[in-house]
């Protein structure tokens, strides 16, 4: 097997997204844990760019250990002689810097010509090779580069002595096998010493993952990745697919060094960080990625998981593939659940639950256990009712939020209040005083689900307990109702 470098940008490419800036604390957790999920470079920032920047990588230097910190530069000494010093404490360094090949760039960004180009790009890595050894260089542009005049820079940086070459698809623009060619013209055509070749590909035309891989399939080495795909624009290849595409197609003989089972994890620190919902079909880490709604496919799955399968959660850190009974759902999947619930029915009573579930589920989307139970004419678990009665919220510009609720369990009311820094936080803590379980919410989404100030307010909560993960629903048009419903539901969904 070869080995393929992961190279991670998410705290400078991904970070580049507005609204996802972190600061220097937040920033050292993500290096951690992409230390833990065992990433071989972590590109930490840019740091002639800000003093924050220059101070992450500082800090990050310091906290990571083994795998090698890397800082951007442009082909400009100063940013070369800045980067050198951020880097001072990392183990392993490398810094890259590089410029645009593009006529596009060279014409309108530098109003330069060809020669002068390459003429900066070496003089750039021969003055950071006087600071570091492992110097990578990027093409800016590259995918919209001439390959002739592409192929002549990169053999010039790689004389330089330049380690790693990195052919970015700035703007998304290539198709696979246009980049896949790309990379294999490189390969022919330079003498790359003990060069390497890297990918970094963009997602404007939804090709980032597919122009990698075709990439890594006509001989580069390393790509450049963020977590949940998130970077410039519309982002760059997200780690989890490329490394899963690797993984599941062992013909490709290619191996990297990802622990596999923490990618799930960091995908969620990663968006909770950055505030940055992951789309719910987003291959590998979106809530659905893994979860069959439809009766011909829950039947399937059920019978053998592979039918519908290609990857075992488990081994990207999901605990387990998810059912998810709605009105596409057929009689296996409910008979399944109800089996899971210690419900046994024969034929006659599954087909009359069946046509009452199908009704409810035209109404109401998302059935869950305590639906099913209802349906059943089951009595519930007397302390697996919980419902909010009431709620009132008292918040606003200036003042503290407060809230008080009522809680129906199990026919016994209970009421509470609680402040909070927001009016769904004083709710949650006032009812999270009531049921005094200890539940942590791991995912928080709320979404409007069609435009105006009068929409509904759709919330998915994502809660853990006892190392299990429960999932909650709700739509109110007040969004703080619908996140207290969302989180009662995922609790009420906790077996007694
Ligand atoms: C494709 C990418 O993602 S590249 C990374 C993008 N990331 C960032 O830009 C974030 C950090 N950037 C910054 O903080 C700032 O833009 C800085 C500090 C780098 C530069 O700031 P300023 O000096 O004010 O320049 P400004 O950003 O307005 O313009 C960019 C300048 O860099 C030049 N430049 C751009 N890329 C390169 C390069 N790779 N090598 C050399 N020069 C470059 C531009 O031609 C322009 O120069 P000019 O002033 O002679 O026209
Ligand atoms: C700086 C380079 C590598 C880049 O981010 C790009 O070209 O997209």
């Amino acid at each position: 097997m070869e080995k393929l470098f992961i190279f991670d940008t998410t705290l400078r490419d991904g970070e580049q997204v507005p609204g996802c800036q972190l600061n220097t604390i937040e920033k050292i957790e993500v290096a951690k844990a992409l230390e833990e999920l065992g990433v071989d470079v972590i590109e930490a920032g840019f740091p002639v760019s800000s003093p924050g920047d220059f101070n992450s990588v500082v800090e990050i230097s310091k906290a990571v250990t083994w795998p090698t910190i890397c800082a951007l530069t442009r082909a400009v000494e100063k940013d070369i002689e800045v980067a050198a010093e951020a880097l001072k404490y990392a183990k392993n360094k490398r810094m890259h810097t590089g410029i645009g090949t593009s006529d596009l760039h060279i014409k309108y960004k530098f109003n330069s010509t060809q020669e002068e180009i390459l003429n900066r790009a070496v003089a750039a890595v021969s003055y950071a090779k006087k600071f570091v050894e492992d110097v990578e260089f990027y093409a800016e542009d590259a995918g919209r580069t001439n390959n002739e005049y592409l192929a002549k820079v990169v053999q010039a940086v790689v004389n330089a002595g330049a380690t790693v070459i990195n052919i970015p698809d700035t703007t998304g623009y290539c198709l696979p096998t246009e980049y896949g060619e790309k990379i294999k013209y490189i390969v022919e055509h330079v003498d790359m010493k003990n060069a390497i070749l890297s990918t970094h590909c963009h997602q404007d035309l939804g090709m980032a993952t597919a122009n990698s891989i075709m990439g890594v399939i006509n001989g580069a080495r390393q790509v450049e990745v963020t977590i949940n795909g998130i970077g410039e624009r519309a982002g760059n290849t997200s780690l989890e697919e490329v490394v899963m595409a690797i993984k599941s197609h062992k013909e490709l003989n290619i191996e990297t060094n990802i622990n596999t089972q923490k990618i799930y994890p960091l995908s969620k620190m990663v968006s909770n960080l950055m505030n940055m919902p992951i789309q719910p079909n987003k291959a590998i880490v979106g809530r659905n990625a893994f979860a069959h709604s439809s009766g011909i496919h829950q039947d399937g799955v059920l019978k053998n998981l592979s039918t519908y399968e290609i990857i075992d959660p488990k081994e990207v850190g999901i605990k387990d593939n998810s059912i998810v009974l709605t009105a596409r759902s057929g009689r296996h999947a409910l008979k399944s659940r109800l089996n899971l619930l210690d419900i046994k029915v024969d034929a006659d009573e599954l087909s009359q639950i069946y046509t009452k579930f199908l009704e409810l589920a035209d109404r109401k989307k998302d059935i869950n256990d305590e639906d099913l139970l209802i349906l059943c004419g089951r009595e519930l678990n007397s302390t697996n009712r919980i419902k909010l009665e009431y709620l009132q919220i008292s918040s606003g510009k200036g003042m503290k939020s407060v809230a008080v609720v009522t809680l129906n369990i199990a026919g016994e009311k209970f009421t509470n209040s609680s402040f909070g820094n927001g009016p769904v936080d004083a709710a949650i803590k006032a009812v999270r005083e009531i049921i005094k379980r200890q539940v942590t919410i791991q995912e928080f989404l709320i979404q409007a689900i069609n435009k105006g100030s009068d929409d509904l307010g759709k919330v998915h909560m994502q809660i853990e307990y006892n190392d299990v993960v429960y999932y909650g629903f709700s739509a109110n048009t007040d969004i703080t109702t619908a996140s207290v419903e969302a989180f009662i539901d995922a609790i009420n969904k906790i077996p007694v």
